[in-house]
């Protein structure tokens, strides 16, 4: 298959880029934290002890952790105490009403079924437990860490997106190991991430790291869910993300995560197009990352993009969210997306929502396929007026031309 390579030469791929990471994001979700009773303290003393054996390799090592509303949840045993919940306990038998089955009570209280107000109190009082249990298993291996919570305009913002990278680094310089996590308290729809897979891979790539490890509770990618399907088979290692790889994801979800596999594809794939390898493997497993770093066979491995995207092209395409659309002809498709040209007003013939100079756009063509992500040089009002014009017609009707491009190649990605 061409998205797959064989045994041997994943095995050859493997032992030479773990050799060569030296800077590694690990990212952990809910999932593996919990265990039935509370917090799964075996799971974090083990990834205290694997990350401080990163560390002693001489890496710069990220813990990007969930697990902060588990926490709050575990902590005032919220699973049974359904009153808190009556949004949850409605919508819960609504449910049951209209599909006739009644649901385990395991699944009742997962974090999809909890409103925004309370997963952000949940966060609030879980984020420091988890801090805590985190601060004392990596005191047990002599290694300080920093609590770091983003939200997203805290990297959509250029210059707060290279003051974080700037602590990160220091954090680094000072041998201390940073702890990431939503700033879920605070983080309101237009602010949110879309999940922590999508904060770890953000994470790696502002870093430029060469290594997104995404520990969850499967042992690999599978080419189905494994959950649904008893013959899906894993995948050992994978050269590109074609949209057969992005098939096996499917949309499913487990009841304590919030991204599922689809979020962790998206989130390989934004780290190949920085230029760094991904892996997906069993959180739960002991001594998961040291059986990995010895080059063994565990989990899938994904490779790099071959050719990497520069950096603030990258912040354009993957941490920036678009605010409308434009619709392209045939021509301006070809001239974007094949000749690495820039978007004049003559291609666009539609345009959809509200935006400003300098805001993220995306472009599709006529039957909706998106072919470029990039920023505007001029407001949606403007190019209602403009659109389908000729540039040298572009004074006359607004009165002023700043630029003849509507995006220049310099800030458009194609996808
Ligand atoms: N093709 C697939 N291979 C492996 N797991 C899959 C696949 N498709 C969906 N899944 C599901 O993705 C889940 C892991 O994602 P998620 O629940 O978000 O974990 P986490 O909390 O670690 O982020 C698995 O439990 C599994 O059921
Ligand atoms: N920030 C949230 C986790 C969000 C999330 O994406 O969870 P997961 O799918 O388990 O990685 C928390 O700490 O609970």
């Amino acid at each position: 298959m061409k998205n797959q390579i064989d045994r041997e030469e994943g095995l050859y791929f493997r032992q030479t880029l773990f050799d060569k990471a030296r800077r590694v994001v690990v990212k952990v979700g809910s999932a593996i934290l919990t265990a039935e009773d509370g917090m799964d303290y075996d799971v974090i003393q083990n990834l205290a002890r694997e990350i401080s054996f990163l560390h002693n390799s001489g890496r710069e090592v990220i813990l990007v952790t969930s697990g902060a509303v588990a926490a709050g949840r575990k902590k005032l045993d919220f699973s049974d105490k359904p009153a808190w919940s009556d949004q949850a306990v409605r919508s819960q038998k609504t449910d049951e009403k209209a599909t006739g089955v009644k649901q385990p009570t395991t699944t009742r209280f997962s974090d999809k079924n909890l409103s925004i107000k309370e997963k952000q109190a949940l966060a609030a009082i879980g984020q420091s437990c988890l801090m805590h249990l985190y601060d004392e298993a990596f005191d047990n291996h002599d290694k300080k860490i920093a609590q770091i919570l983003l939200t997203h305009s805290d990297l959509s913002s250029r210059s707060r997106y290279l003051n974080v990278r700037n602590t990160i680094l220091t954090l680094f310089k000072l041998g201390v190991i940073p702890v990431v996590n939503e700033n879920d308290t605070v983080s309101t729809e237009e602010l949110k991430f879309s999940d922590n897979d999508n904060l770890g891979a953000l994470v790696a790539n502002l870093i430029e790291a060469d290594m997104f490890i995404c520990l969850t509770d499967v042992d690999a990618l599978y080419d189905a869910d494994p959950q649904q399907d008893s013959t899906a088979k894993p995948v050992y290692t994978v050269s590109e993300i074609t949209p057969e790889i992005e098939a096996m994801a499917g949309n499913s979800k487990s009841a304590l995560g919030t991204g599922g596999m689809q979020s962790k594809i998206n989130a390989v794939k934004m780290v190949a197009a920085g230029g760094g390898s991904s892996f997906i493997g069993p959180g739960k497993k002991r001594d998961i990352l040291q059986h990995l770093f010895s080059g063994e066979m565990v989990g899938t491995f994904f490779l790099p993009q071959q050719e990497k995207m520069q950096s603030r092209k990258r912040w354009i395409a993957y941490v920036l969210k678009p605010k409308g659309t434009l619709v392209l002809d045939k021509g301006a498709c070809a001239a974007v997306s094949e000749n690495g040209k820039s978007l004049l007003p003559s291609g666009v013939i539609g345009l959809v929502g509200e935006f400003e100079i300098g805001d993220s756009v995306v472009c599709v063509d006529e039957d909706g396929t998106k072919i470029a992500v990039g920023l505007v040089n001029y407001a949606s009002g403007d190019l209602f007026r403009i659109k389908g014009l000729r540039t040298d017609k572009i004074e006359q009707v607004l009165g002023y031309k700043d630029v003849d491009e509507i995006m220049h190649r310099d800030n458009l990605v194609v996808l």
